[in-house]
């Protein structure tokens, strides 16, 4: 498919979007529509369409309106390129820009280019003061992809060098010790050989960091109390080169975890109903995802007031349910992946306030840039 050809199938997609439909379901429809387009082309249309998402307030402003014509035009002179050049109307292009279409383009401005809907832009303002801007900047681009090397199979050295044998070229990351961006074929890494034999696997480096600054020592007794697909349970199984418990309210997630496991050489234990005591446990809460929003755009135009609240109430409840099940001792590690503060300190001060037996020994903020996504993690000890 030539660009052009891509544009226009990224303005289907994202007019399917418009009536409702999610970007997956409606991305897996276009490709079964159009058996003819190549995993390029599926991979380079995919690409717009989430870029669109990214900057979809400020492509709306640009292109004046927020069709999929209207936000790929907008998309298109955001990036300094001129539509009148892609939209030509000639094989597979979208037609030609009409005369009321030119006249509704616009010049983005002030809160447009934060990219988010106004009452997230006022949270995220309170939350990150004078970094609100930088973080909104960062947000509108394309996240690096990173890989945590496997220390219960491999070590930074070997992994890289079986990676590059794979053309899949890395670096070194300072955000945590065992973390790798990929600077070169990162679409390669989920059939490599290195990915298979769990020698590494795919996850943000300020989500290792977290691990990282967890106290995790051989022989203590974990409980991943949110484990989801299990990347952090991984990952602190080889901090520890011990087993981890895990559990989640929703088993389905979970499902994946066995694989997992398998193949990184680690031992995580589903455990339905957990009681305690553990010496740590990780409270990787559901949250607004905030400071993922470059991986996963359609989540701050999704995201509401009520819903944002609902998601505040369900991480107290967590806290409040681990909290016994913490060993005198032991510590309660409670992790976002938000830079919102209703979402992170300040659900940590109420607990403190609640629980008067735990108090803060460590709390880190990660914000979404070149060094991995926005995350926040409190290390609770209680007495
Ligand atoms: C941020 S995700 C976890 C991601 C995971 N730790 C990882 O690193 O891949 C949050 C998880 O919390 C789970 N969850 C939501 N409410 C819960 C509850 N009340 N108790 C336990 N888990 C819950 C969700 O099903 C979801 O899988």
């Amino acid at each position: 498919m030539t660009p052009d050809a891509r544009i226009a199938a990224a303005i289907e997609i994202l007019d399917d979007m418009g009536r409702g439909k999610a970007a997956e379901p409606a991305l897996s429809q276009w490709a079964r529509g159009h058996r003819f387009a190549g995993s390029k082309d599926r991979a380079a249309i995919r690409d717009i369409v989430f870029d669109a998402l990214r900057k979809r307030r400020s492509a709306a402003a640009s292109g004046g309106g927020e069709s999929g014509r209207a936000l790929l035009q907008g998309w298109v002179r955001l990036d300094g390129q001129d539509p009148d050049a892609i939209f030509t109307g000639q094989g597979f292009a979208p037609a030609p820009v009409s005369e009321s279409e030119r006249a509704a383009w616009g010049d983005p401005s002030g809160r447009d280019m934060m990219d988010l809907p106004d009452w997230l832009a006022d949270r995220f303002a309170a939350s990150l003061g004078d970094e609100v801007e930088q973080v909104c900047a960062v947000q509108r681009d394309r996240a690096p992809v990173f890989l945590r090397v496997n220390a219960l199979l491999s070590d930074m050295g070997k992994a890289q060098a079986a990676l590059a044998a794979e053309g899949i070229e890395t670096r070194a990351c300072e955000t945590a010790p065992n973390a790798l961006e990929v600077l070169e074929n990162a679409r390669r890494v989920s059939g490599s050989a290195a990915y298979r034999d769990g020698l590494v696997e795919v996850q943000d480096a300020a989500s290792q960091a977290v691990i990282s600054a967890l106290p995790l020592a051989h022989g203590l007794r974990v409980l991943d109390y949110c484990a989801g697909g299990g990347g952090k349970a991984l990952a602190m199984a080889a901090d520890l080169r011990g087993p981890v418990d895990v559990h989640d309210v929703d088993q389905r997630r979970m499902a994946d975890i066995p694989d997992r496991a398998q193949r990184a050489g680690a031992q995580l234990i589903p455990v339905k109903a957990p009681k305690g005591p553990y010496d740590l446990i990780l409270c990787d809460a559901p949250c607004s995802g905030a400071g993922t929003w470059r991986r996963a755009p359609e989540a701050k135009w999704a995201l509401t007031p009520e819903r944002l609240a609902d998601l505040n109430r369900i991480q107290r409840q967590i806290l409040d349910t681990c909290a016994p099940m913490v060993a005198a001792g032991g510590v309660l590690a409670y992790a976002t992946c938000s830079v919102l503060d209703e979402e992170n300190a300040d659900q940590v001060t109420a607990f403190l306030a609640d629980h008067p037996d735990f108090t803060l020994e460590r709390q880190d903020r990660h914000l979404p840039g070149p060094d991995g996504d926005g995350l926040f993690v409190a290390v609770l000890r209680k007495a």
